[in-house]
């Protein structure tokens, strides 16, 4: 039997995954079919992609999955007990309102949301669990927590930048995860990320400002993705990194806060919460 093969429709939460065909959608499928704690009860993509009407089994090149590729999220979300959504900003709002509707838990890994789509993302979760993290392996969640306690250690004179790299079609910037470092080391310094943060630097930007948080991203080939978060003082650096080489841990993660949601009140959480880490 494929891999992509449903093995067990029993009484076990039915997970639907929005933008199937994409990097995460396709790998949060192939890790669904084969578990047992989980069962795939919907795949969605957008009007007029080319997977519409197909089984997404036979779509990913696999064996049938019994699961047709569908554009019309309000009737597959209403059977979902979670939807599970690596798409784009202004797509993971509107599924966050269907996704309340159906009183399922929503597991947000999209990232560069603005304030707007924020909103909704708070509105949606007052009827219904929102489970949100610009990163959703074990590694990088542990790394936040590492980050803010050695920003809350070293003084100011310690220059924080924060350096990520992913592959070539990322459409975002800073990542989410950078973002996550760098409000994890602001909090360590006890302030809000707004008021520490410096954007990419270019041209003659003067002097470094002491207790600023820097980013940079590189961007290029198949870069799963890297992040250093870069402590520099005077003589020496101390560097935390953290590299992703399997997008499998970040679709595992997503499972993971898909089923820690089922018994939870309506309300915004993350990976932290999730894995026991607040
Ligand atoms: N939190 C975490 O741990 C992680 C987060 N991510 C984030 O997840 C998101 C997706 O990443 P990735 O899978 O690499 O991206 P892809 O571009 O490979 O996939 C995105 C999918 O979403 C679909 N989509 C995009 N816009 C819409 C829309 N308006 N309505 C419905 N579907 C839409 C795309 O469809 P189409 O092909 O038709 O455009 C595609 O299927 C990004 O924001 C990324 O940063 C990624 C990895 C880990
Ligand atoms: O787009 C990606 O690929 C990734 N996005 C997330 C981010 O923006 O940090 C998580 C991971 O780094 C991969």
């Amino acid at each position: 039997m494929s891999d992509f093969q449903q093995t067990d429709t029993g009484e076990v939460p039915g997970i639907v995954v929005t933008g199937a065909s994409g990097r995460m959608g396709q790998m949060l499928i192939r890790l669904i079919l084969t578990d047992d704690r989980v069962r795939l009860a919907g795949a969605l993509e957008r009007d007029g992609h080319a997977w519409i009407g197909r089984d997404i089994g036979e779509a990913m090149g696999g064996q049938p999955a019994g699961v047709l590729v569908s554009d019309d999220p309000v009737t597959t979300i209403a059977r979902a007990q979670a939807v599970i959504d690596f798409t784009a900003p202004t797509a993971t709002a509107g599924f966050a309102e269907l996704t309340a509707q159906a009183r399922a838990v929503h597991v947000v890994g999209t990232t560069g949301l603005d304030a707007e789509d924020l909103a909704k993302l708070s509105a949606a979760a007052r009827h219904a669990p929102i489970i949100r993290a610009g990163n959703m392996s074990l590694g990088v969640n542990l790394l936040a927590g590492l980050t803010r306690k050695v920003a809350a250690a070293l003084g100011e004179d310690w220059d924080i930048e924060i350096v990520e790299a992913h592959h070539r079609m990322k459409v975002d910037a800073p990542s989410g995860t950078a973002l996550m470092l760098g409000q994890a080391a602001a909090e360590g310094r006890g302030a809000a990320l707004d008021d520490l943060r410096t954007p990419a630097r270019e041209g003659i930007t003067g002097a470094r400002e002491a207790g600023r948080i820097g980013f940079s991203a590189v961007r290029g080939g198949d870069i799963v993705g890297e992040h250093d978060v870069i402590f520099a003082g005077t003589g020496e650096r101390l560097i935390l990194r953290h590299v992703a080489t399997d997008r499998a841990i970040f679709a595992r993660g997503a499972i993971r806060a898909a089923l820690w949601g089922q018994d939870k009140d309506p309300g915004e959480y993350d990976m932290a919460d999730v894995l026991g880490l607040t």
